[in-house]
């Protein structure tokens, strides 16, 4: 199958980036994909309180809409990373949720991130993501056409047993949309997507935000780093810091041939906590 991995830089706009966005879809399906990827928070890069004045719910989200309306045109899977969503039986709190579209548009799976980026990168910058967010409790694995994909989100990628419970109940090819930052993205981003691949005979598509997100007086900036890996480990494309798509074809017979070599998945066992 033909994946491509939209590296993009979301502003707090969740109008404007749809209006980048549709382009895009068109591209990616000129080129032949028939699986698109955006990173987490495609729909509002920005601080809390911006997040939480432009977040609505599924009816409302303008980009939820906006890409149902192009996969339907354009007859191919989305796995919307993921969007900043209002729940309608909420605490308060915004789901950070991806969505796989069907060719048809319609919503053929839902998972809200379980990890919760709560963390001192540095002296000058913390996140508290789960004071914006309510976590997910839920792994899921959506059964597709194309390949049975494991969700994820971000985050999630430093719980390899998320990844192992997806790849045992069935998943071929994991996704981790993401929004990593700059510091953690190059000392660990790579090394921990090559990893969950290998460790679980899996494709791993990662489509990442990149570059410089303003709002207001506020700046953030994403590692890019889109990244494509095979079961064996190997990097198939690496988008670099720069947004756009990357194409890549993926081969799901190696996804047999990995865990045959490899049976690991197969050998898991239990044991006596140390004492
Ligand atoms: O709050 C938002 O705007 C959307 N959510 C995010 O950007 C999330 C939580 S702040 N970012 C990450 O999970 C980065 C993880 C990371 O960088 C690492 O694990 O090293």
């Amino acid at each position: 199958m033909r994946a491509a991995l939209l590296q993009f830089t979301s502003g707090d706009d969740p109008e404007e980036n749809l209006a980048r966005l549709r382009p895009l879809v068109a591209q990616a399906a000129a080129g032949g994909a028939q699986l698109l990827c955006t990173p987490e928070v495609t729909n509002c890069v920005a601080p809390r309180a911006r997040l939480h004045e432009v977040a609505t719910n599924e009816a409302r989200d303008p980009v939820l809409a906006g890409l149902r309306e192009e996969a339907a045109r354009h007859g191919l899977w989305i796995a919307l990373g993921s969007l900043a969503i209002r729940p309608d039986d909420g605490d308060g709190r915004l789901a950070n949720r991806s969505f796989l579209l069907d060719p048809s548009g319609a919503i053929a799976a839902r998972y809200d991130k379980i990890h919760m980026f709560d963390v001192d990168v540095s002296a000058a910058e913390t996140w508290r993501e789960s004071q914006g967010f309510r976590p997910g409790d839920r792994a899921v694995v959506a059964r597709t056409p194309l390949a049975a994909l494991g969700l994820a989100i971000c985050y999630d990628l430093r719980f390899p047993h998320l990844f192992r419970t997806l790849a045992q109940a069935g998943a071929q090819v994991l996704l981790v949309p993401a929004a990593f930052t700059r510091p953690t993205g190059e000392a660990h981003w790579e090394t921990l997507l090559r990893a969950r691949a290998i460790e679980t005979g899996s494709f791993v598509l990662a489509a990442a935000q990149t570059g410089t997100h303003a709002s207001g007086a506020t700046i953030r900036h994403t590692h890019g780093h889109s990244l494509a890996v095979a079961p064996w480990g190997e990097v198939l494309a690496d988008a670099g810091r720069e947004p756009g798509l990357t194409l890549v074809d993926l081969d799901l017979a190696q996804v047999e041939e990995a865990r045959a070599r490899i049976p690991a998945l197969r050998h898991d066992r239990s044991f006596a906590a140390p004492a």
